[in-house]
């Protein structure tokens, strides 16, 4: 009920804005739930069983379920538990080449490059209708498989994700090229033309969320697909795979192989008939994957990369809305975001008020099974992220800062962290550098306005950052001082189909969504016609 009621609000509301849900729904969450679950208690009783069978768990080629090459498959487990969910077919090199064959062969003879551009809109209308039709079960392939919040997924993501591919099914008959003056008796026009076959990675963070925002503008503009999606989170994007026939997409334009980074992801990337690439994940497996794309082909690559985003605290804040905001910059997803606001920075005048409620609201946080309604945190995705998280934890409280509440696992199964706050962080910490992805707030002081900007900028990454302020000239100052590809002020998260996103720096490269989003899917061809006597030049 609770679903459904929240669910009619997305409908009527003219933004699909994460932190808009999401907040709204925090509230509620924080009274009702935090009498069932403190982050101190442990986690005893068992998992929720989810209501799906796993259907699809082989590679999707040529409009096909196969198994792999090879026939070797991989485990895909339940982050509450460690557990195998299911196996799912293991792509490598041969099915990567497979992939490719059938994406070169559906670009090159098949209909979708050559249909018209409202024939394919019409195609990903009904691509997103399914996706919304079938919007339980996909969320809860998705929350079982990654620990994600069930009500997250059905309520916000998935909305996020219609939301997203009716956005660039609008865009596919507006794409064109222009008319342009030339010197001489000459007519010039530009084509717009799909680049070919675009190899994608996506990361488990956001399994489908990332999969919609790479696949949207590259089939709204004609290319053919081969997606390699996160080997923590295979099942989301299989099943999707299912709509997409159902909905009419011609066999082979997208093809999705559940695989390893350095074999099937490292074959796509050094693939020499695969024309272009986009990436999401880590910082060093950008590098890797710009150097594989240049020791090939030279095929043109976008990178979603790291960020340790900075949230500014003013000291004309409102303490308590700022605790809330710079509470959900951060853990919101397990603080498995790679625009999270990790770096919270607070006024000197504020601080010792925002570290006490900061913790106080952490204390509060509810964690506890993703699939129970009213928790706010469910476990990390895996073994090796719960370790590392653990890891920079210890390597907090070594360097000295002060661990104010947190700290440590909770329960004894699954991969559940308490969330955790630091305050007196000093900036050379790893804990103020490293991108922990994590729960873990680092709180910070400053002194004033330039001082806290340049301490902001000073990182390798530049992907957000978030300003919390009632002085428009503050505001105004931040926006163009900050060099990050996003700043939220006095909002957080804020991810609306037309908005841009991208990162500044070592954060990345290109932009996804909006309109921006379409350039990176496209070549210009310039065609230049001789004109004999010409009415005008
Ligand atoms: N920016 C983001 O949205 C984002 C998302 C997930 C993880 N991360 C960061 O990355 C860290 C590690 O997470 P991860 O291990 O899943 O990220 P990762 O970069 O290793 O993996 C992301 C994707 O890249 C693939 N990949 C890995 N190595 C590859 C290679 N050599 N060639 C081609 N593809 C390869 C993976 O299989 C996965 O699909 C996290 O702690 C976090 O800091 C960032």
């Amino acid at each position: 009920m609770a679903i459904r009621m929240i669910k009619s609000r997305l409908s009527h509301s003219s933004s699909s804005s994460l932190a808009y849900l999401f907040q709204g729904r925090n509230s509620r969450v924080a009274t009702t739930a935090a009498l069932r679950y403190t982050t101190s208690a442990p986690i005893a009783q068992d998992p929720i069983k989810p209501s799906v069978n796993v259907e699809y768990t082989k590679l999707f080629i040529n409009g096909q379920f196969v198994d792999s090459t090879s026939g070797k498959t991989f485990p895909t487990l339940d982050p509450r538990t460690g557990e195998v969910i299911a196996h799912v077919a293991e792509g490598d090199v041969e099915d990567i080449n497979r992939a490719v064959v059938a994406a070169r062969n559906a670009f090159d003879e098949g209909p979708w490059p050559k249909m018209s551009a409202y024939e394919r809109s019409k195609v990903l209308f009904r691509i997103a209708d399914l996706i919304e039709k079938h919007n339980d079960e996909i969320a809860t392939l998705e929350t079982w498989d990654s620990g994600k919040l069930y009500q997250q997924v059905a309520t916000i993501e998935i909305p996020m994700i219609v939301r997203i591919l009716r956005y660039y099914a609008g865009w596919a008959d507006k794409i064109h090229g222009l008319t342009v003056p030339a010197d001489g008796p000459y007519h010039v026009q530009t084509l717009h033309e799909p680049i070919g076959v675009v190899g994608q990675i996506i990361p488990w963070n956001f399994p489908l969320l990332m999969f919609a925002w790479k696949i949207g503008p590259a089939l709204a503009c004609g290319n053919t697909v081969v997606l390699k999606t996160a080997e923590q989170t295979p099942l989301s994007a299989l099943y999707v795979s299912k709509l997409l026939q159902e909905a009419g997409l011609p066999e082979g334009v997208l093809n999705v192989i559940s695989g390893f980074g350095p074999t099937a992801g490292g074959a796509l990337c050094s693939h020499m008939d695969v024309d272009k690439l986009a990436f999401t994940g880590s910082t060093d497996t950008g590098k890797t994957i710009m150097s594989l794309a240049a020791n090939s082909n030279l095929k043109p690559v976008t990178l979603e990369l790291g960020g340790k985003s900075p949230f500014i605290v003013c000291e004309d804040a409102d303490v308590d809305q700022a605790v809330e905001l710079a509470h959900f910059a951060l853990f919101f997803n397990q603080g498995q975001c790679c625009c999270a606001g990790s770096r919270t920075y607070v006024h000197e005048s504020i601080y010792d008020e925002f570290v006490e409620k900061a913790k106080a609201r952490a204390l509060k946080r509810t964690v506890g099974d993703p699939f129970e309604s009213g928790n706010e945190q469910g476990p990390q995705i895996s073994s090796e992220q719960f370790e590392k998280v653990l890891k920079y934890i210890r390597s907090g409280v070594e360097s000295g800062a002060t661990l104010e509440t947190g700290g440590d696992r909770l329960g004894t199964r699954g991969y559940y962290i308490k969330p955790t706050v630091f305050s007196n962080v000093k900036d050379d910490m790893l804990i103020a550098t490293d991108e922990i992805f994590g729960p873990v707030q680092s709180i910070l002081k400053f002194k004033d306005l330039d001082e806290v900007i340049r301490r902001a900028n000073a990182t390798k990454y530049g992907l957000a950052a978030g300003v919390f302020t009632k002085n428009i000239d503050t505001a105004n100052t931040f926006m163009r001082a900050l060099r990050v590809g996003t700043i939220w002020i006095n909002c957080f998260d804020t991810f609306d189909a037309a908005i841009p996103f991208g990162g500044y720096k070592m954060s990345g490269q290109g932009r996804e969504k909006g309109e921006y989003s379409l350039k990176q899917y496209l070549q210009v061809k310039a065609v230049v016609t001789s004109l004999k006597n010409p009415a005008w030049l």
